[in-house]
Formats: C-alpha cells, sequence, structure tokens
C-alpha cells in the first residue's frame, strides 16, 4: 500500500550559549502542535540514553578535542539511529537544540579543530542528510554571557570560556550560514522574545504552511 502520511520535517536551532534558543524551541513546538502536527523535541548532545550519559561526560569531563568531536558524532550517530529518523519516517517533525553546525562552530571554529576531519566524520555519520531548516540565533558574545550569568546556574565546561572562544564560535556559525543560505536563517538575537518569536512563525509559515 502506498504511505501517503506527509513526511516529517527535520528542524534545528544553534547559536552560543545564552543567545535564546531555549524558549524560542518550546514556542516553535507549540505553534507546530497546533497546527496539528506530532512533533518530537530533542536536544544534543543527548537525546537517547547513552546520547546523555556521553553529555554528561562531554559538559564536565576535560578531554583531547579530537576525542570531543568524535563523542559529539557518536552521540549524534545514536540520536539519527534510534530517534531522528524513526520519527521523520514516522511523519513527525522532529525540532533539535543543535546538531551537525555546533560541531562545526565550537570545535572547528572555536577549539581549531581540522576542518577535513570535521568533514570525515560529518559524512561518515550523516552522508547526504542535514536538517531541513536550521535557525542560527546571533547575538554579541557579552550579551550572551550576561544572559547566562543572570540564569544563576553553575556554567559548564563550554559556558566558561572566554570571549574571543564565543567569537570565534559565532563567526563559525556565520561562515556556515553562508555556505548553505537556502538551509541556515541567521535570526538576529538581540531584539524582544515576541519579536524573535514572530519572525520564526513567518520563516515556518513561509516555508511550510502557506
Ligand atoms: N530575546 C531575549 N532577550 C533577553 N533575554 C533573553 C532573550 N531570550 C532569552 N533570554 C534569557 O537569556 C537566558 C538564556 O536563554 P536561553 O533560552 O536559555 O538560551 P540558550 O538556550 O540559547 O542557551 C535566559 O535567562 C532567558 O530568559
Ligand atoms: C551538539 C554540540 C554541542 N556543543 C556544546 C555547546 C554547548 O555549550 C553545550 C551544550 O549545549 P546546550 O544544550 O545548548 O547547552 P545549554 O542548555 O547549557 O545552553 O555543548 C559542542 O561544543 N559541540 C556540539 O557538536
Amino acid at each position: 500500500m502506498t504511505d501517503t502520511r506527509a513526511p516529517g520535517r527535520f528542524i534545528t536551532f544553534e547559536g552560543i550559549d545564552g543567545a535564546g534558543k531555549s524558549s524560542q524551541i518550546a514556542a516553535l513546538v507549540a505553534l507546530l502542535e497546533s497546527r496539528g502536527l506530532s512533533v518530537d523535541q530533542t536536544r544534543e548532545p543527548g537525546g537517547t540514553a547513552l546520547g546523555e550519559k556521553l553529555r554528561d561526560l562531554l559538559l564536565h569531563e576535560p578531554m583531547h578535542l579530537e576525542t570531543e568531536a568524535m563523542l559529539m558524532f557518536a552521540a549524534r550517530r545514536e540520536h539519527l539511529a534510534a530517534r531522528i529518523k524513526p520519527a521523520l519516517e514516522a511523519g513527525r517533525w522532529v525540532v533539535s537544540d543543535r546538531f551537525t553546525d555546533a560541531t562545526y562552530a565550537y570545535q572547528v571554529g572555536g577549539r581549531g579543530l581540522d576542518a577535513a576531519k570535521f568533514a570525515a566524520l560529518e559524512n561518515w555519520v550523516h552522508p547526504g542528510f542535514q536538517p531541513e531548516l536550521t535557525l542560527v540565533f546571533d547575538l554579541a558574545p557579552e550579551i550572551a554571557a550576561a544572559r547566562v550569568a543572570s540564569t544563576g546556574v553553575n556554567p559548564d565546561r563550554f559556558e566558561r570560556e572566554q570571549r574571543d572562544f564565543f567569537e570565534r564560535v559565532r563567526a563559525a556559525y556565520l561562515e556556515r550560514a553562508r555556505m548553505a543560505p537556502e538551509r541556515i536563517r541567521v535570526i538576529a538575537a538581540d531584539r524582544p522574545p515576541q519579536q524573535i518569536r514572530a519572525e520564526l512563525e513567518a520563516i515556518v509559515t513561509e516555508r511550510w504552511f502557506r
């Protein structure tokens, strides 16, 4: 029998720590669900039982840069196999707080991982597969750091990095966006949440619901 279900869509959120992704993800998921869609909200590193264990190591345990990159992709391999692909194949939408663009931004841009090694891992773990839409929250590191500090939560290994690290991460996200302008939309994250939310709604409506 022919499968008449509409295909699932894969949407990812990116940006430096404190850019304001989390609250906007909740709003976008609510918007999609209000349209009757079934949505799976997830995150990286994480998203599976194994991935969450790897997340704990990645966020708190000092390690070699290449170990860090490979563990990010190991968690991602599991996430794709156990959660993302099955959901998309079942017609569900998947919204993830971070995916491979984060490895490009943080490990290649922020820490100086060899770009060819990154590309080899990307091509191994998900050849020919990318999110359909990626929203990069772009914000000056000093504003993002003030937001993170105001939450009062103990900073993890990444959040303790200095401003120049986040400048490099930000620049790498923007460079990645220039390489894939159809997929990656850069969102000015220095605006009030309501304005950002309205822009995301407009982007999604224009793309899928017109
Ligand atoms: N547009 C915004 N303007 C001002 N503060 C914001 C905005 N978006 C989020 N925040 C605040 O900044 C902090 C970090 O936001 P969060 O959504 O957790 O960022 P991220 O998930 O990107 O790390 C939170 O305290 C949140 O309330
Ligand atoms: C997915 C991914 C995340 N990260 C980092 C970015 C974040 O600092 C951290 C965890 O991401 P995130 O869940 O956004 O952190 P928080 O909820 O504390 O804002 O992992 C990488 O360095 N590379 C990656 O590939």
